[in-house]
């Protein structure tokens, strides 16, 4: 396996049918799961029950992003719940650094999310407390939206730290994420990806996420 992954999100899913949807990306590295509240973000998905059946039904590692208020009170159950990676905005988080402690106590990867006008600037200094820093491409709500191009510094910037300090960050980038978007993430500096629209809207989510995962290799193997 290459150094870049995809995780699609079920977002972008039948959530009548999530058990079956989940097998038709059994050739993914993670299920992204978007947990939205209705307060952060204007639309609600789904909370810890389901997301307990999920990492019961499911044989992928569970990528949990938060896009909830109050992220220090409710982001460690998820952990609990056994999910691999926990991600909480930045802009939703009292204690950032504590939370992210936090969580990996709780036995997670820590991921932290900024809205693409979120700078990382002020966060620089904490990144060696996070396994994944996830920077949205869209603005978090809704899936089927365009890659905002304006964040390309910032994951040029996020990634030129990575690499000074040797940090064993990965970079998440999540929205509007297609074989021809993914190029410029990767070529900046991304190497996990979330799809949603582009691996469920396939005929075959197998060969969507193939596909990608080629391209994203092709396109960091270049930088
Ligand atoms: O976090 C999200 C929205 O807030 C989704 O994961 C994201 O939008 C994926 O959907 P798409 O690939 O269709 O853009």
């Amino acid at each position: 396996m290459g150094a870049c992954r995809i995780n699609p999100s079920i977002l972008s899913a039948d959530f009548v049918n999530l058990e079956r949807e989940l097998e038709r990306i059994g050739a993914a590295d993670a299920v992204h799961v978007d947990v939205m509240d209705n307060h952060f973000v204007p639309n609600l998905t789904l909370g810890q029950p389901v997301v307990k059946r999920i990492q019961e039904v499911s044989g992928l590692p569970l990528d949990v992003h938060l896009m909830i208020e109050d992220a220090d009170r409710w982001a460690p159950a998820y952990a609990e719940l056994g999910a691999a990676s926990v991600t909480f905005h930045a802009e939703a988080a009292a204690a950032p650094v504590r939370l992210a402690r936090e969580l990996r106590a709780g036995g997670a990867q820590a991921g932290m999310a900024l809205r693409p006008a979120t700078s990382v600037e002020p966060y620089l200094d904490m990144l060696g407390e996070l396994d994944l820093l996830l920077i949205m491409t869209v603005e978090p709500g809704f899936g089927g939206q365009s890659f905002l191009d304006l964040t390309l510094p910032k994951i040029r910037r996020a990634a030129e730290a990575v690499r000074g300090g040797s940090l064993p960050l990965a970079i998440q980038v999540d929205g509007g994420i297609t074989e021809e978007t993914i190029l410029r993430a990767a070529e900046a500096g991304a190497t996990v990806f979330v799809a949603g629209s582009s691996v469920y809207g396939a005929e075959d989510p197998g060969q969507a996420i193939d596909r990608l995962r080629l391209a994203a290799e092709a396109a960091s193997a270049g930088r």
